[in-house]
């Protein structure tokens, strides 16, 4: 505690993370927890990895646990490296891509990311579906949202992926399985039909810009009463989107064809206190430690964030298929955001059910206070702080 101290927390803090039962001296590592890289599969060569350790001045450690990610000096920036703008490597927390790894993602799944925003694990999802299947990104906070295409144009990831800002506590819509007649971009589809979904343009003609106006005002839907449609900012040609209809795109599944039809593999990484990253935990040192009374402490912000993180989990959940996974993460390490809402969470849900992450067995991580969940922090993992829990869905 001492030594947590002399690092500057706040005594308010201080005060947090020892009702939540959390380590101070975690955030004694920040200047000695490495920063993270993951290469573009395919982008560089092991020869191009000396290149990039020039341009770094730096050597690159291959983290053993991990495909395709390097770990760095922490002052290192990878902003300014040709490597970093060409689109050939991702800055992303170890942490992070164990919760993508835990998914264990296969080419041809469709996937839902309910919280995507930024996108660097919508990123990584998408390097792993490959040649088929589907990404589907949703967050509430569309400057987030668009942060995140502008990111999946950047590295070329688009093809198979769709981006909705909605909330996720509500967002309905199953994966669009590409019609077979799509192949050429809806081409087929779109015979005979009008006012289809055609190639994506960051230039939308009048109406369509009228319409998500609408829809963001909340008055554009008659599908769900009460509940503004999902705005759809982004989708690539091999997406199922091209080819639609507006009706088609927005038609609400029933519960049952959601079990046979719904996501294979869904990601909740959900909105939390953060208190697990010790980088975004040392930002305050800048933003001034009296707004982490706002954003982190306020005891009132933090128990409606638990409401968010279980229907969060809760959504997510509905919408998977019979015998798809999904994982929950946050990057806090307090109890009530974590084990608290997956225990609340299987005692409301009998058709879930707990799952080993089997890829687990050589990651530098703790287990949760609940079995088969994980715990990364930067003591004992050299990563940023992660809760991971993975779950599948029985047949009720
Ligand atoms: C931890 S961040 C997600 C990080 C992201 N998965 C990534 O790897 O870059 C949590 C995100 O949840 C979003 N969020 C908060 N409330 C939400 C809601 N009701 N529905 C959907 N997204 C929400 C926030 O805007 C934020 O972008």
């Amino acid at each position: 505690m001492e030594e947590a101290s002399a690092i500057g927390l706040p005594e308010a803090f201080l005060d947090f993370l020892k009702e939540n039962g959390v380590d101070p001296s975690i955030y004694t590592t920040a200047d000695s927890t490495p920063r993270y890289i993951r290469l573009k599969p395919g982008s560089i060569s092991e020869a191009q990895i000396q290149q990039l350790e020039a341009e770094f001045k730096s050597k690159l450690e291959k983290v053993g646990w991990l495909p395709n990610f390097y770990s760095l000096p922490p002052q290192i920036h990878i902003a300014n490296s040709m490597a970093y703008k060409e689109g050939k490597i991702y800055g992303i927390d170890a942490a992070s891509g164990a919760a993508v790894s835990a998914l264990n993602v296969s080419e041809g799944d469709h996937v839902l990311d309910l919280c995507a925003a930024p996108g660097a694990k919508l990123c990584m999802t998408l390097d792993l579906i490959g040649n088929s299947g589907s990404v589907t990104g949703v967050d509430v906070a569309r400057h987030r949202l668009a942060a995140c295409r502008t990111m999946i144009q950047k590295y070329a990831l688009g093809d198979r992926c769709r981006l909705f800002v909605a909330d996720g506590t509500t967002f309905s819509l199953i994966p669009v399985m590409e019609h077979s007649d799509s192949k050429s971009g809806g081409e087929f589809a779109s015979k005979g039909k009008v006012d289809v979904f055609k190639e994506w343009t960051s230039k939308r003609p009048w109406k369509e810009r009228k319409n998500a106006k609408k829809a963001r005002e909340g008055i554009g839907s008659q599908l769900v009463p009460g509940i503004q449609d999902p705005e759809l900012i982004f989708y690539g040609w091999h997406s199922g989107v091209i080819g639609l209809s507006r009706t088609e795109l927005y038609k609400i599944a029933c519960d049952s064809e959601v079990l046979k039809c719904g996501y294979d593999k869904v990601l909740v990484d959900a909105e939390c206190t953060h208190d697990g990253s010790i980088r975004h935990i040392q930002k305050f040192d800048h933003w001034g430690w009296e707004t982490l009374e706002r954003r982190v402490l306020d005891a009132e912000r933090t128990d409606s964030l638990t409401v968010l993180q279980f229907r969060l989990l809760s959504n997510g959940f509905r919408l998977l298929k019979v015998g798809g996974s999904l994982v929950y993460s946050t990057c806090s390490l307090t109890a009530a955001q974590n084990e608290d809402v997956v225990e609340q969470f299987l005692r409301e849900n009998a058709s879930a059910e707990l799952q080993e992450i089997d890829a687990a067995t050589n990651w530098p991580c703790k287990s949760g206070g609940i079995p088969k969940t994980l715990r990364f922090d930067p003591l004992t993992s050299q990563t940023s702080g992660l809760f991971v829990a993975k779950f599948t869905k029985l047949a009720s």
